[in-house]
């Protein structure tokens, strides 16, 4: 076994990189041969919490599921890696309590930039009034006080930020060294 079972908890702003990261990290530790399940808040929506939509009480109710079923991965050896915006600092410490081995990772960018990138046209939607109840411009986040891990994704490179969390993992002994390939002349 190549690693120990933890749930990685990316939280942050919609655009602040939590998809990008979590892909980088998965590919990186798959590499290493650990046991890795990637739970990404857009995809979760479409059949875990269908039919749930962005209020206070939705919002924590797909939080909870989500961290339910990254419990019982991570208990089995899984490392979850879960990206979803949970803007919301009670569920989120909720979480923290209530499963083993949490790490919440920051992934933090200026809600300028997020909305400069406005990967998927939310914000200009948001911006317009089409669409309601949108994070960090008429519902709050709650950035985290105490992370175990923060990711400027507006001043590092994805390459740094997953340098960042895969070293972190390591010192915490989740995962162990890569290993380093040994020639035989
Ligand atoms: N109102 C509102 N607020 C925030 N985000 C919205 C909203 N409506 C749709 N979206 C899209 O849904 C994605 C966020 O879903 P999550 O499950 O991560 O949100 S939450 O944790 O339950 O708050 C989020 O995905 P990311 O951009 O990947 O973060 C958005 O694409
Ligand atoms: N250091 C970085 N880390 C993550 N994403 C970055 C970084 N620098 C630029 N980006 C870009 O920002 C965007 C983030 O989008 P995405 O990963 O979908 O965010 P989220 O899942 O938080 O909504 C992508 O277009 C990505 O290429």
């Amino acid at each position: 076994m190549n690693n120990k079972g933890l749930i990685l908890w990316l939280t942050g702003l919609s655009g602040s990189g939590k998809t990008t990261l979590a892909k980088e990290i998965e590919r990186e530790l798959k590499e290493r041969g650990c046991s890795v399940e990637l739970l990404d808040g857009d995809v979760v929506r479409t059949n875990l919490s269908k039919g749930l939509g962005f209020s206070r009480e939705d919002r924590d109710t797909n939080i909870r599921r989500i961290g339910f079923v990254a419990n019982l991965l991570s208990r089995n050896g899984v490392i979850v890696i879960a990206a979803v915006v949970s803007p919301y600092r009670a569920a989120r410490d909720e979480l923290r309590h209530t499963t083993d081995n949490f790490v919440e990772v920051y992934v933090n960018a200026p809600l300028e930039v997020c909305e400069m990138r406005d990967v998927k046209g939310l914000y200009a939607m948001a911006r317009a009034g089409e669409i309601r109840a949108f994070t960090g411009i008429d519902d709050p986040y709650e950035e985290p006080l105490n992370p175990d891990i923060v990711c400027y994704t507006a001043a590092e490179t994805v390459e740094e930020s997953v340098a960042k969390v895969i070293m972190e993992l390591q010192r915490r002994e989740y995962i162990t060294e890569k290993p380093q390939l040994e020639y035989v002349i």
